[in-house]
């Protein structure tokens, strides 16, 4: 971060006593607060039903929230008083109108108080169901245009197809520019995630051979140890194909895969993205047959502990049919990609939390060093998301001694094994970029657009075959079929192999 102070402005959070707000926006605010990136004059409204005065908001919501979730929790004695001086609590129904006049008076007292000049930030961390409703109540009691600049930012997830992401789009837009609409992908905010494109455009290493002519595949994973938690409500409705492939899986692939923007200008980067949700190869129903694999699990074993299947979770159906883990093999049909395989994995109760992007470069013909020589690995290019962050890249080496053994060595950087490095969370940088106005690590409306015409299919496909679940085991890596889908390519997940 570091690129300075953002204007001044109010930022209202719809579903601002909710789990994502307590999660990651209040302690993302705060962790900025204490690093210096907030504006001069900053007003933080919550929005909620709940009875809280303000200080029984910042007693039972905010602070357990920040010594919870903060990576600056230690510094709190120093700086709370100061970010709680900022915070503000709102009581109000999303379908009332009274509520918005009532809160239209709130906001400008507040922004007379405060000197935040009128720009607003209105950030909707409620059900989608909310979205149009909240933007229309602005629009009725003309908190929107905003006097200064105004911007809105959309929580995941972005519709549900593409049908009702276009009419989420259009309400939007009856009431904010596109370039007014921050769409949040979360992951766009991970460190490793940003440094994709350095790593691909900033080194002689890579772009030459980032082709289809020296790579043999691409395997991108994001699994998670933990199960639905308290979302089980959305996460049934939604399952994993919605909730991470359409989103953070697809925007992981655009970043591999996308050609040199022109300039590093916002525009210029979404349009080599879209560039690449464009040439994803559809998927009719043979292709959904042979390349996707879906999973739900059932009672199994994390961390040595008994966790219970999908289907006796939370605030989910006991005969549920929603996907816990998706595996996929898509291809991207321009000529830098013809050809090669991007092998793509999610899945929740998985035996790691680890999110890693591997490329696989083709292997040197067997002319000079044979089998007898040691396992001769193909290179790979390891980029670690989380919860390590850092690259390596796989060699083969000659082992040291007098013989010719041949052994794959790392040249490893590892970020945050650097004492000293504690990287920011992705909300604090996503929060800093909205405050700044820089729409760079959010989706822009034909991302979505292009990513839900290649999901839907797969859903629609689904939806005509009833799967048999639950499929795999709590702690194991999704169903057979997920191995399955690489082992008859003659491949295998290189993550999985390496962790044995
Ligand atoms: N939680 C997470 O980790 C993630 C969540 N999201 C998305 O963020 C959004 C919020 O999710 P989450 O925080 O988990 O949801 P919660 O159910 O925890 O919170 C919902 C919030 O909405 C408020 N709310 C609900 N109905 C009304 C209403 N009629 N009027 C006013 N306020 C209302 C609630 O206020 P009150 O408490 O007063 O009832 C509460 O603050 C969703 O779109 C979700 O998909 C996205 C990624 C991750
Ligand atoms: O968006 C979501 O992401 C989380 C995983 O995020 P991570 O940063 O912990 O990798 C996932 O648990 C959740 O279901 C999904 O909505």
């Amino acid at each position: 971060m570091g690129l300075g102070k953002p204007d001044n402005c109010v930022l209202v959070i719809f579903g601002g006593t909710g789990d994502l707000a307590r999660r990651k926006l209040y302690p993302a605010l705060y962790n900025l607060h204490v690093d210096g990136f907030l504006p001069d004059a900053v007003g933080i409204i919550a929005v909620g039903r709940r009875g809280f005065t303000r200080e029984s908001f910042h007693d039972e919501i905010v602070l357990p929230s920040l010594k919870k979730f903060s990576r600056r929790a230690s510094e709190l004695d120093a700086f709370f008083k100061d970010f709680a001086d900022r915070l503000y609590y709102f009581q109000a129904d999303i379908y009332d109108e009274e509520g918005y006049k009532r809160f239209k008076r709130f906001l400008t007292e507040l922004e007379d108080a405060t000197g935040c000049t009128g720009n607003r930030i209105f950030y909707l961390a409620v059900a989608p169901e909310h979205f149009g409703p909240v933007v229309r109540g602005l629009q009725d009691a003309e908190m929107i245009p905003a006097p200064g600049w105004q911007r809105v930012v959309i929580e995941k997830p972005f519709g549900y197809d593409l049908p009702s992401a276009a009419e989420l789009n259009r309400h939007l837009r009856a009431a904010f520019r596109e370039e007014e609409i921050y769409r949040i992908d979360h992951y766009l905010g991970k460190e490793m995630i940003q440094n994709i494109m350095v790593i691909r455009f900033a080194n002689t290493f890579f772009e030459p051979v980032w082709n289809n002519k020296y790579i043999d595949n691409v395997q991108i994973t994001s699994a998670e140890r933990v199960g639905v938690e308290d979302r089980g409500d959305y996460y049934d409705r939604a399952g994993a194909l919605r909730d991470m492939v359409q989103n953070h899986l697809l925007q992981l692939v655009t970043l591999v895969a996308m050609e040199p923007p022109a300039s590093l200008a916002t525009e210029d980067i979404h349009d080599e993205k879209v560039k690449v949700l464009r040439s994803l190869r559809p998927m009719d129903e043979g292709a959904v047959n042979r390349n996707v694999v879906r999973g739900q699990y059932g009672a199994g074993e994390i961390n040595g502990q008994k966790v219970l299947p999908y289907r006796k979770e939370k605030k989910v159906s006991p005969v549920s049919n929603t996907e816990t883990f998706v595996a996929l093999k898509l291809f991207i049909e321009n000529f830098r990609w013809v050809g090669v395989p991007f092998y793509l994995r999610t899945g929740k109760r998985l035996p790691a939390k680890v999110t890693e992007i591997i490329i696989q470069f083709k292997s040197l013909p067997d002319i000079l060093y044979f089998k007898e020589y040691g396992e001769l690995r193909p290179n790979l290019l390891v980029i670690r998301v989380q919860p390590l962050e850092g690259i390596y890249v796989q060699l083969n080496a000659k082992r040291p001694g007098n013989n010719n053994y041949i052994i794959p060595i790392r040249l490893d950087f590892c970020q945050n094994c650097e004492v000293g490095v504690n990287s920011p969370e992705a909300y604090e940088r996503l929060l800093y970029d909205v405050m700044r106005g820089d729409p760079t690590l959010f989706t822009r409306w034909d991302e979505v657009e292009a990513a839900w015409r290649f999901v839907d299919p797969i859903a629609a496909a689904w939806a005509a075959r009833p799967p048999l679940f639950p499929n795999y085991a709590a702690g194991q890596w999704g169903p057979p079929a997920a191995q399955e889908l690489v082992i008859r390519d003659g491949r295998y997940w290189w993550q999985e192999h390496e962790m044995q």
